[in-house]
């Protein structure tokens, strides 16, 4: 009987401790518009909600209208287990956090810790100050030149090429209103996008050939693309809610045996390793011979070799986990943005037909080339308002080091601060009709455009010094990917959104995908 008072005496004191913590926590905040933990699932639980950060964008808009509307409708808070998440969506006020008081929000360290699993890199760097993140900077930014974008646009050329070799071995009749058309219409889209950008990353970011269009089931490339595989997905999530937390990391050891994660990391670990080593032989052996670097161009040797005419001012070690994260970050975002701009264009033939019209007369039936990207208007219109409207990532994470007045908040020191890119890509302040598919909203002129993308309204890459390394690399592998499929399929969007069971929806994620997507693929006659 003791004991069991003494059990809830014990328990009484811990749960006022929580409520008292959460209370105060929650008291410095109060000020600003919001409401308690709202994302959905695994994040109500509370040990878990601490460190879950990936939000649903969909779910912030409704606190945005329910809570901040008349506020202006700009900030609004979500409290966790004590901790407070700020989400700002508004142009003015992502410049201040950005750059004007840039300096006093740091990247927030939780949810880039998943991304340290080879070491911390260029993306989980947390103060964008730090002379270290300048070196990142340094070595990466030479890996993004005109001429490994041309490299780029003519692999991915190659790449989409083959995706449609295996189409047309599948390639059956299907009947659209009435009529019978020759075509092919994937089980899981996803899957088709996912193989091409990842066929795009081995060969444009390693220099590998992964296989995956071959029938060599057992290659080496494919080896390591299973296990980059497999760390792009387990092994975040593990390292995230099983290695990071206080009360699991206990278990992080056995939680990475039983997914193989352990494996696949000493697998790709040896791999960037070996490979590493002998670019950086070849490298250096270049260069004394000729006083010039290698003709490889993929993102990986780039890196290499701008670390050895910089004497080295990274470690292997960071080389390797930037690597790494460069693979995990351009490839699951552009062939999430595919999919989406795929099911656009399936629903709006009328603007479909366009962009095929523009295609066919610049290119006249070849392959797109490097300095294609800036003729096609329309395409690039059609792939920034693909962006905007579902931009792959929904937000980006800072801290506040100390207490700073943003807008008329006072953000007290501690509070994490999401910069709503979702949100602030569909706010009615900055776009008209924020929620339709309007690509005529991009001006039709190439230096017009470009002002739009730095003026903080149009924000699927971020801003400032801590924007997306890749924004071009993506954009010009989209533009090449998009031009040949016009040439080739017409693109119809099977649903029936009429009908709600089949409506597309989004898919909360490390990026946002769509769901119950079917599409048909229609072959163009010449
Ligand atoms: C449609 C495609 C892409 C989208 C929408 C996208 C979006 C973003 C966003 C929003 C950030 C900022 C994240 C944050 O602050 O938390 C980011 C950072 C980053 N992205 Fe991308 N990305 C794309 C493609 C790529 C590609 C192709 C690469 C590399 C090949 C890449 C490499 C990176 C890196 C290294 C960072 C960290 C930069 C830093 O913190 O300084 N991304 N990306």
């Amino acid at each position: 009987m003791y004991l069991i008072e003494l059990l809830l005496a014990i328990l009484l004191v811990i749960a006022t401790i929580i409520i008292v913590r959460v209370y105060t926590s929650y008291r410095k905040v109060s000020h600003i518009p919001g409401g308690w933990q709202i994302t959905s699932f695994l994040f109500r639980i509370p040990i878990v909600a601490e460190y879950v950060f990936i939000n649903n964008p969909r779910r912030i808009l409704q606190l945005v209208k329910e809570k901040s509307e008349k506020e202006n409708g700009n900030v609004v808070r979500v409290s966790l287990m004590g901790r407070n998440i700020v989400y700002i969506n508004d142009k003015e006020l992502l410049k201040e956090v950005i750059v004007t008081k840039g300096h006093n929000f740091p990247k927030h360290k939780a949810p880039y810790e998943g991304f340290t699993i080879f070491g911390e890199n260029i993306l989980t760097i947390e103060d964008s100050a730090d002379e270290n993140l300048r070196n990142h900077h340094k070595v990466c930014s030479p890996a993004f030149t005109n001429q490994n974008l041309e490299y780029l646009v003519d692999y991915s050329s190659k790449s989409i090429g083959k995706l449609f070799d295996r189409w047309q071995k599948q390639t059956k009749e299907y009947t659209i209103n009435g009529k019978t058309v020759q075509g092919y219409s994937p089980a899981d889209i996803k899957n088709d996008f996912s193989d091409l950008t990842l066929d795009i990353l081995g060969q444009v970011g390693f220099g590998l050939d992964f296989d995956i269009f071959s029938a060599n089931e057992h290659s080496e490339g494919i080896e390591f693309r299973k296990s980059l595989e497999l760390l792009f997905t387990t092994g975040v999530f593990v390292k995230l809610y099983v290695g990071m937390n206080p009360l699991l990391k206990w278990a992080h050891p056995l939680a990475q045996q039983y997914f193989g994660i352990d494996h696949a990391l000493k697998y790709v670990s040896s791999k960037l390793d070996d490979m590493i080593s002998v670019r950086k032989n070849e490298i250096e052996h270049q260069f004394s011979l000729s006083g010039e670097g290698s003709d490889r161009r993929d993102l990986l040797s780039c890196l290499i070799e701008a670390n050895y005419l910089q004497k080295g001012l990274l470690t292997d070690d960071e080389v390797k986990s930037d690597a790494f994260i460069f693979s995990l970050a351009g490839h699951d975002t552009t062939s999430t943005t595919f999919q989406w701009c795929c099911y656009e264009l399936g629903k709006r033939l009328d603007v479909q037909q366009k962009v095929r019209e523009e295609v066919n007369s610049i290119l006249k039936g070849r392959k797109p080339v490097f300095d294609d990207f800036t003729e096609m208007n329309y395409l690039n219109c059609v792939v920034m308002e693909t962006l905007r409207l579902h931009p792959p990532v929904p937000a980006g994470f800072r801290v506040a080091k100390k207490s700073t007045n943003i807008g008329k908040y006072q953000i007290p020191k501690g509070t994490i601060i999401a910069l709503d890119l979702a949100n602030t890509n569909w706010n009615e302040k900055h776009w008209e009709k924020p929620f339709e598919f309007i690509p005529e909203r991009f001006a039709m002129n190439f230096d017009e455009r470009q002002k739009t993308e730095s003026d903080f309204t149009w924000v699927p890459f971020s801003m400032g010094n801590r924007k997306c390394i890749g924004f071009k690399f993506s954009r010009y592998e989209l533009f090449t990917l998009l031009s040949n499929m016009m040439q080739k399929y017409e693109i119809i969007t099977l649903n029936d959104e009429s009908n709600p069971k089949d409506r597309v929806y989004e898919v909360p994620g490390p990026t946002i995908n769509p769901g119950n997507l079917r599409l048909l693929f229609k072959e163009i006659s010449n």
